[in-house]
């Protein structure tokens, strides 16, 4: 099944030529020649990457494939040695995180310790943007703080109760569920009303029960014009949310196509048979019960 309802956006990148590095019809993002080593190990090596505007593009790979290190350099968390990059025109490699930030282009983080010991709703004002006490003068002026503390604190509250997380605002974020922690990581993005939002592995850890809810929030995310870019290892999720996947491995783009057909690359399966015997590439065939019983079993016997 593709993604519900695409958008018009997202039809054009299901019409992009299936080779690595495919030009898109309306890219956001466009990375070139980008490269981060770590010692001896080459983690990323993209020669070039085009991110459809008002897509869910999904990037996907084997462990050490190196999609976290590029979500890092393109987000300004981390630097390459080599590469230009830009985001809606801009050239943005090598800007710091708060800049990619503002220009629109935002990540989401996963819950850290110290975060968990906040409440839900410090989380979210947190990474409301341009907080004036960061700003030395303005935190002089208690009038415009307290103003800005107001709005921002409408803005988190709205944003909590879309994520139905309005009645846990004041509980600690660490008692949060696995699906809870993953949607205030993404109600945490939106405090900054991003045109692009990163998200880092949005399924992991949540209960397979949450799964269809967490979908429907990236699918609305589309639907309200954002372009989405998400790091996945639940290939289900994969191919029933993303109009698009980009695969890496070995730090490269390896293949890339609509979720249907990019599993089936020879060069995909390659991959992935490299690293895992028993990656599930998202294969409905495993939804039948009988199939996901013997799974289960082989589980227990391991
Ligand atoms: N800070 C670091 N220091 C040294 N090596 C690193 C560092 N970060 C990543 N690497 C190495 O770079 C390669 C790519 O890692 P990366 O975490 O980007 O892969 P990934 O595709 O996100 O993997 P996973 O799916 O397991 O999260 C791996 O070989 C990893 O060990």
């Amino acid at each position: 099944m593709a993604a519900e309802s695409p958008t018009t956006d997202a039809v054009a990148a299901a019409a992009a030529e299936p080779v690595p590095g495919a030009p898109k019809p309306d890219p956001i993002l466009v990375a070139d020649g980008v490269q981060r080593r770590f010692g001896g190990i080459k983690a990323v090596d993209v020669d070039h990457l085009e991110v459809q505007r008002g897509a869910i593009t999904a990037l996907i790979g084997p462990n050490g494939a190196g999609k976290t290190t590029l979500f890092n350099l393109l987000t300004g968390f981390d630097r390459a040695e080599h590469g230009t990059w830009s985001f809606d025109g801009r050239p943005i490699a090598g800007k710091s995180g708060a800049t990619v930030a503002r220009a629109g282009m935002v990540r989401t983080f996963q819950l850290t310790k110290a975060l968990s010991r906040l409440t839900v709703l410090q989380n979210m004002l947190l990474a409301s943007p341009r907080h004036p006490g960061e700003r030395f003068w303005l935190s002089w002026l208690p009038f415009t703080w307290r103003a800005h503390e107001k709005a921002a604190e409408a803005k988190a509250l709205e944003i909590l109760e879309r994520f139905k997380l309005d009645t846990k605002k004041d509980d600690f974020a660490g008692s949060l569920s696995g699906g809870q922690r993953k949607l205030l990581e993404m109600a945490r993005a939106l405090m900054t009303d991003p045109t692009m939002i990163m998200l880092d592995e949005p399924m992991a850890g949540v209960n397979p029960a949450l799964v269809q809810s967490l979908l429907d929030h990236v699918r609305a995310l589309r639907e309200e014009g954002m372009t989405v870019l998400f790091v996945e290892h639940d290939m289900h999720a994969v191919r029933h949310v993303s109009d698009w996947v980009v695969v890496m491995a070995e730090g490269r783009v390896v293949a890339e196509g609509p979720p249907s057909s990019v599993m089936h690359d020879p060069a995909v399966v390659d991959a992935y048979l490299g690293a895992h015997h028993d990656t599930d590439l998202g294969d409905d065939a495993l939804l039948d019960p009988a199939v996901l019983a013997r799974l289960a079993r082989e589980e227990e016997d391991r």
